[in-house]
């Protein structure tokens, strides 16, 4: 449909930035571009990577290594020469974009791939009072929002399911499903192997918990003097799969209800001669290339490897770290973009699942689920990214009626692949959007002021440059421009449990976090509590205050059913269950933690599933809308119910 006059105009005089210069920012770019968008600024860190180039099609083989903001502009220069492009190839999140950069924008639009940036951009808005029209895409999922002060949700107003996390007992002994052979390959192996030797790491009680042992448990890992590569890498092997499962085993409470593993260790299928043999054999033959299947002459990452041929793999891709990747060691984190990581972690929790009885995966499959990869798709970043431009154009001509958050199904319902709903109102408890004090529940007697710094501010509330005053004592600061007492100062307070600070911080305290460059400011009020359970309460405190849907909204038919109706709680339960339950769970997480961040998203799922019969209970469908997207017009529009 060609667009109007008035929205042409609009269009004209509007300066854009966008935010992610990606999979969806690609997109987006040659559609703005396209729509006749002529001031377009652009933000990304990145450099564009091999891996981009079947999805973002404003990158070229040759672009590879080169700023993906400044390539991104110049391929669309090609084609609208005109039209002004301003590139930054730069974090968001630095200082020099901050609320007076985005006051000059009259929208922004969003191509991010995490909470963290997302976040950011969104107290800047609200700071400058520029609509954001926040977008993500996972797979054949994707959704596009509008987020405009004091008319529609902020991005923050519903809180987003924290990215899944097990039990730890179940990654370090009872495992069940290849995820959590995954998470321990990657989380607990790699890291005690390749990482931070000084992290504290599970796999070390496990290890200390072996009362049997001579070896004291620092030894485990650390290679001994005159032992070679091939002998270290078949120590760890059998300690790890073999000596740590039998020790496992001598628990016997464990097992009466499970099936027990089974230790392997790698004298069951490598001679000690031959292994040594092959694998300096291997790792000399091939020089150049740090990949051990490469090495072992295995191509196919999709085909599912034998024990051996695991074993194989671990023995050898262990004996490259060591020695093709020396300095590397101590300070490697797992990366799903390194092969060699790739490998190791593929076949250690190929060897472990196994043991366990859990079916092996393909090095593709393991990938994905190490990495939370769900394999974009380019058409859904094409469709998201023509959704994204609708909105923007709504908000430039401040057609606040007609805004939508809009999901993309993976499979029609009721005939519809994408489904508009009205933006929810902004939640009047948000601490973000709006004034209202969080609460904090913390044994003010134990937890210092840094943990309230680390678990609280910077985590939970997503401050990077945090302040924290207590009436009108700064107890806390970060910034470059502060005298080295006060810097003195705040690392003492730090130590500093928080009833015993020189402005003691006890029950009834409100405390006021600041993040100057996010403008944002929140009371925080403190409530002491003696105890906390470890398991669900891991932080020792637990915030809350804004986690609840606006209580006086119920009546209002489209927000108690949609916001308020299935409570985030609810819908965040509904989400774990189905990881716990489905199989595919990977996939399931990536999808909520950031694309979805409404309560809805249960009753969406429903839907799509087709369980509901009508919509009455559903979001509200636009009529408007519907006619493009639906085959037969026949749904019972009487029953929506529209926001005012
Ligand atoms: N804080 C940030 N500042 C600037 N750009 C950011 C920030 N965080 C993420 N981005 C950019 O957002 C884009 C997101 O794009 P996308 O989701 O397609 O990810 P990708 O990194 O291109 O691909 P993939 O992660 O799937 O390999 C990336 O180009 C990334 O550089
Ligand atoms: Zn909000």
């Amino acid at each position: 449909m060609a667009a109007s006059h008035q929205q042409l105009q609009a269009i004209k005089k509007s300066k854009v930035l966008m935010v992610g210069a990606g999979g969806i920012g690609c997109e987006l770019l040659k559609t703005l571009a396209l729509s006749g968008f002529q001031d377009i600024h652009i933000i990304d860190m990145d450099t564009i990577e091999v891996s981009n180039l079947n999805r973002q099609f404003l990158f070229r083989r040759s672009h590879v290594g080169q700023s993906k903001a400044k390539v991104a502009r110049d391929a669309v220069l090609r084609f609208r020469p005109r039209i002004n492009i301003t590139p930054y190839h730069a974090n968001v999140k630095d200082p020099e974009f901050n609320v007076d950069f985005f006051k000059q924008f009259n929208v922004v639009l969003n191509g991010l791939d995490n909470l963290d940036a997302r976040r950011h951009v969104n107290r800047l808005c609200l700071a400058a009072d520029v609509p954001l029209v926040e977008s993500g895409t996972t797979g054949f999922l994707g959704q596009v929002a509008v987020h405009v002060k004091g008319i529609s949700e902020c991005y923050e107003c519903q809180p987003k399911p924290t990215p899944k996390s097990y039990p730890v007992c179940t990654i370090t002994s009872t495992p069940s499903k290849f995820v959590h052979c995954i998470v321990w390959a990657k989380e607990l192996l790699f890291a005690k192997l390749f990482g931070d030797k000084s992290q504290d790491n599970d796999l070390n009680v496990r290890s200390s918990d072996a009362t049997s042992s001579s070896q004291n448990t620092e030894d485990v890992f650390e290679r001994r003097v005159a032992e070679d590569l091939g002998q270290y890498g078949r120590r760890i092997y059998d300690h790890v799969f073999g000596y740590n499962i039998e020790v496992a085993l001598s628990n016997e409470e464990t097992w009466k209800s499970r099936n027990r593993p089974k230790p392997i260790y790698s004298r069951d299928f490598l001679p000690e001669k031959l292994n040594k043999q092959n694998g300096k054999d291997s790792a000399i033959a091939n020089h150049s290339s740090v990949s051990a299947m490469a090495s072992l002459g295995l191509k196919n990452p999709q085909e599912v490897w034998s024990l051996l041929e695991n074993t194989r793999i671990f023995l050898e891709a262990l004996e490259l770290f060591f020695a093709k990747r020396e300095k590397d060691i101590g300070s490697l984190v797992f990366d799903k973009d390194d092969q060699l990581a790739v490998e190791f972690v593929t076949a250690a929790a190929n060897i472990r699942a196994t043991s366990f009885g859990i079916p092996m995966h393909s090095l593709f499959d393991a990938k994905g689920i190490a990495g939370n990869i769900v394999h974009a798709v380019a058409t859904t970043n094409a469709i998201i990214a023509g959704l994204i431009t609708i909105e923007a154009i709504k908000v430039l001509q401040s057609n606040s009626n007609r805004y939508r958050m809009t999901y993309c199904n993976e499979y029609p319902s009721r005939k519809m692949l994408l489904m508009p709903v009205k933006p929810f109102e902004p939640n009047k408890s948000c601490y973000v959007c709006s004034e209202t004090p969080l609460l904090l529940e913390v044994n003010t007697n134990h937890s210092k002021l840094r943990d309230f710094v680390e678990k609280v501010v910077k985590s939970k509330l997503g401050m990077s440059l945090p302040l924290i005053m207590h009436g009108t004592a700064l107890l806390y600061e970060v910034g470059d421009d502060l005298e080295e007492d006060e810097v003195a100062n705040y690392a003492a307070n730090l130590e500093k449990v928080l009833a015993e600070l020189s402005s003691p911080v006890v029950g009834g305290t409100v405390l006021t976090v600041e993040d100057l460059q996010q403008e944002l400011k929140c009371n925080i009020n403190i409530k002491h509590r003696d105890e906390f359970d470890e398991e669900k309460e891991p932080d020792g405190m637990v915030l809350s205050g804004w986690t609840g849907a606006p209580q006086t909204e119920k009546d209002n038919g489209n927000l108690s059913v949609a916001n308020g109706g299935s409570t985030s709680s609810t819908s965040q339960s509904t989400i774990q269950k189905t990881e716990e339950d489905d199989d595919d769970e990977i996939k399931i997480i990536t999808t909520g933690v950031d694309i979805n961040p409404s309560g809805s998203k249960r009753k969406l799922s429903e839907f799509s599933k087709g369980k509901g019969k009508t919509i009455k209970e559903g979001p509200v469908i636009d009529e408007e809308d519907l006619m493009v997207m639906l085959d037969d017009g026949d749904i019972d529009t009487t029953k929506k119910k529209r926001l005012e």
